[in-house]
């Protein structure tokens, strides 16, 4: 039996892992406030416009008051967070593209040359660009800093800030295939990195949008998906950069093997305390910037920021968050309906509905990003819009 035959049963049981199994505390998460969300329906209903008209909208401002605490939630200073980190599985195959790109994307994201620069800057986003774990040496980055101008004269929201950290968990992850992606320590670390980001670099943000980087990462987010919900790997496994089909029932193999490797093909049951496990499941597939935004999810809840969730492997550091803290789900709230097909499973899971579907496969917090419209014109309308009284309209 080769180690490079995915499709052979794996000769490794799972693995002990050497470190010390750090504990993971998860901040706190507020209650949904009902009183806000009370206020804020009341409000819609005195807006000049027939009740209901402005459908899913009213929904969401209403939501965000019960999330934000605030019957006007204004969401200021949107931002978008890419975490950016490599993989050990991109030797088996599983990516149209070399590691090497992972890094490179970074100075992309620094200069404002992705395209989540673009749709930031369109919905008058800051980006927080993290190296969560980059292969190779520290990323050194010149021209990052402030956007050019404050105001764009080119009818966009105006060039957002973008700012890159180092929050570097190590230099890649160890291939899922024959064992566990990192160690305990890891896992926590970028558990606890993504929380700190969340409390300290985006604390002033209003809502925040779930983006990543990370040659192979769709490989990673098919197996958390498919060990967190217990779907089948051939169903959440996808062409992610856009591999053939061949390549993608390689990939299934690959995660298959993955799960078998790391003790997490038998379903999704859990026999011990939730956070542990979800750490657990990190650990043996996951990845340091799927950690770490997990860490940033639940780190905005604690803090009354909602996160949008992106596409797949956005959507699997959803799942882990969720798993690690139940309390985090009313924080994530959806934007597209990605074309990666464990993208649907995840929403399913999670119980979110998108709110739009524009062919998107790309991850970097892309479709998030676009969404942060809707959410900012939701609450824009709802606090800035008259009432029939202020407007003298008699209805
Ligand atoms: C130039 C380029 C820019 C990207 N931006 C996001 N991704 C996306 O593709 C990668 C995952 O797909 P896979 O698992 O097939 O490697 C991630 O980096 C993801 O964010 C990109 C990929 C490429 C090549
Ligand atoms: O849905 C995603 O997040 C995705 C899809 C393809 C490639 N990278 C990311």
């Amino acid at each position: 039996m080769s180690d490079d035959d995915p499709v052979a049963s794996p000769d490794v049981s799972p693995p002990p892992d050497p470190s010390p199994a750090p504990d993971v505390s998860p901040p706190p998460i507020p209650d949904f406030d009902a009183d806000a969300a009370d206020a804020a329906r009341d409000r819609q209903a005195e807006l000049t416009k027939p009740p209901g008209s402005l459908g899913r909208l009213e929904d969401l401002a209403v939501a965000l008051a019960g999330l934000t605490g605030d019957p006007r939630p204004t969401l200021a200073d949107p931002a978008v967070v890419v975490a950016a980190a490599d993989h050990g599985v991109v030797d088996r195959g599983v990516s149209a593209y070399p590691q090497r790109v992972t890094r490179a994307m970074l100075r992309n994201f620094a200069t404002g040359g992705a395209a989540v620069s673009a749709i930031a800057e369109v919905v008058g986003a800051d980006t927080l660009v993290v190296d969560a774990g980059v292969a190779g040496p520290p990323v050194e980055i010149d021209g990052a800093g402030d956007g050019t101008a404050d105001e764009a004269t080119d009818g966009t929201a105006g060039v957002g800030a973008i700012e890159v950290v180092d929050e570097r968990i190590g230099s890649g992850t160890d291939d899922i295939a024959t064992g566990p992606a990192m160690s305990r320590s890891e896992a926590v670390a970028a558990l606890s990195a993504g929380v700190r980001t969340a409390r300290t670099r985006l604390a002033d943000a209003g809502i925040v949008a779930l983006g990543e980087m990370g040659i192979g990462n769709t490989t990673i987010a098919a197996a958390l998906t498919a060990a967190l919900t217990g779907a089948d790997p051939d169903r959440v496994t996808g062409p992610g950069t856009g591999v053939d089909e061949e390549t993608r029932a390689h990939k299934v193999a690959v995660v298959e093997r993955a799960l078998a490797a790391n003790g997490l093909d038998g379903g999704s049951g859990s026999d011990g305390d939730e956070a542990a496990d979800a750490v657990e499941v990190l650990r043996r597939v996951g990845g340091y910037e799927v950690g770490l935004l997990a860490g940033v999810a639940l780190g905005c809840a604690a803090d009354r920021t909602p996160v949008v969730v992106d596409g797949a492997v956005s959507g699997a550091a959803a799942l882990v968050a969720d798993a690690v803290a139940g309390d985090v789900r009313p924080y994530l709230l959806p934007s597209h309906s990605g074309a990666e097909p464990g993208h649907a499973v995840q929403l399913d899971a999670l119980d979110l509905e998108p709110l739009f579907d524009h062919d998107l496969r790309l991850g970097e917090g892309s479709g998030a990003a676009l969404a942060l419209s809707t959410y900012r014109a939701a609450c824009r309308s709802h606090d800035r819009m008259a009432t029939f009284a202020e407007a003298g309209i008699e209805r």
